[in-house]
């Protein structure tokens, strides 16, 4: 046995399927989850010394590549000053101000631990907002693991077939109204008949949960419009695509304002934060201020807001978004020209630094598409890749993530390994 299978074989003993969170275990791929022991720029290396180019970047948050200086540096300062204060901060008040300047949608924000934190409160914000209780959200879509939104979602359950968890009441979940994403006619339909019912509309713009699909101009349009019509809260859910597609987020590249956003991953540069915000008459009703309590020892945690402040601060620099979108459209459009020369049915697409890519012949527009696409396929080449050193997310359920620290080089060297790959499985 490796390394690597002597640590799983260990972690199975004391941890659950031995690991942290289900999509670590290679549940759908097959195999052994790799034991990282180091990450610099663009590579980690796992337990028996591995080298790996990452397309994963810890599901998102690495925009800037493994350890840059600057982050390290603002992390091992704030540390040293104290590791948490369940306190304000000076730092928590910058971090709150560069959001708000950097999203104009976001008049207030809270800051909190994980992304799954700030989905959960902004569902309850929106309830107690709007005196309403149900809450539309769409097929695929994964939205953090809190009990109402475990209802058809993506991600780790979808890799592991099980698209609602066991546990939710179903009265928690009848509250949740699940529809087809990208799917106009039903979300009209739906308004039409209970509108007035409807407290929130929560939407991944880009769900990044269900691999990679992409809400159309009608369907982003037919959201706002509704939810204004029957004063419902629309919460744009950007923990994956917040400062990871634009530096204004999804919400920037659609032109619009949602009422509330959430933001997790690249905002807190690696390490547990996470945030909420939005208008300031619905944030107006969060504890203190109003009656909708939400709360968290480790929120603003000094350490995280040093590595979220460093890490939005690099990324405001100019030119930055359109270097990261070039090169990830560089590996996309790679991986299509050497899927043509080897006659494999392959389709990818790319945002900023967030990619997907698909064995079907058309970029899916649904959970439905994504769910025609050959995932058997998907797992050979998953595994082709891995054992020559590249490491992407181990789902067909997952976007892939392009980080600064990837060179010319690591893509060139990525797509050789591609073409080995498609020529074994083709
Ligand atoms: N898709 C998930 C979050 O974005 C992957 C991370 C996890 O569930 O551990």
């Amino acid at each position: 046995m490796n390394q690597n299978q002597q640590l799983f074989a260990a972690a199975q003993k004391h941890i659950p399927g031995g690991v942290n969170s289900p999509v670590r275990a290679f549940g759908s791929v097959g195999g052994t989850p790799r034991f990282f022991k180091k990450g610099l720029g663009a590579y980690v290396w796992d337990a028996d010394d591995q080298r790996y180019i990452d397309y994963v970047g810890s599901w998102g948050p690495l925009i800037l590549g493994h350890t840059h200086p600057d982050v390290l540096e603002a992390v091992i300062n704030a540390a040293k000053n104290g590791m948490s204060f369940g306190a304000p901060t000076a730092a928590e008040v910058e971090l709150a101000d560069l959001i708000c300047k950097m999203l104009p949608s976001i008049e207030q924000v809270r800051l909190v631990s994980s992304g799954t934190e700030a989905t959960m409160s902004a569902i309850r914000l929106a309830r107690g907002f709007t005196g309403r209780d149900k809450l539309v959200k769409f097929e695929g879509c994964y939205h953090g693991h809190a009990d109402s939104l475990l209802v058809k979602a993506g991600s780790g359950l979808l890799t592991f077939g099980n698209p609602s968890s066991a546990g939710v009441p179903a009265s928690v979940a009848a509250d949740t109204l699940v529809l087809p994403y990208n799917d106009v006619a039903a979300l009209e339909a739906l308004f039409a008949e209970i509108g007035e019912q409807i407290a929130a509309i929560i939407v991944e713009p880009i769900a990044g949960n269900m691999n990679m699909v992409q809400a159309s101009a009608e369907f982003v349009q037919a959201m706002r419009k509704l939810t204004e019509n029957y004063g419902s809260v629309l919460i744009y859910d950007e923990v994956m695509t917040g400062f990871r597609v634009g530096l204004q987020c999804t919400q920037g590249l659609h032109g619009i304002k949602p009422d509330l956003t959430c933001l997790g991953k690249v905002v807190g540069g690696g390490m547990p934060l996470a945030a909420f915000g939005g208008r300031n008459d619905i944030m107006a009703k969060l504890a203190p201020l109003g009656p909708v309590y939400q709360a968290g020892t480790l929120s603003g945690n000094p350490v995280a807001v040093a590595a979220g402040l460093a890490t939005l601060k690099l990324i405001s620099e100019y030119g930055f978004f359109n270097q990261l979108s070039i090169q990830t459209k560089k590996l996309c459009d790679g991986l299509i020209q050497i899927a043509k020369e080897t006659n494999t049915i392959f389709s990818t697409q790319s945002v900023g630094g967030m990619f997907g890519f698909y064995f079907s012949k058309n970029i899916p527009q649904s959970f439905a598409d994504v769910m025609n696409s050959d995932r058997t396929k998907f797992n050979s080449f998953f595994h082709g890749m891995l054992n020559k050193g590249i490491y992407l997310a181990p789902s067909a359920f997952e976007a892939g993530f392009v980080s600064a620290a990837h060179s010319d080089q690591d893509i060139i060297d990525t797509l050789e390994v591609a073409r080995l790959v498609f020529l074994e499985i083709s």
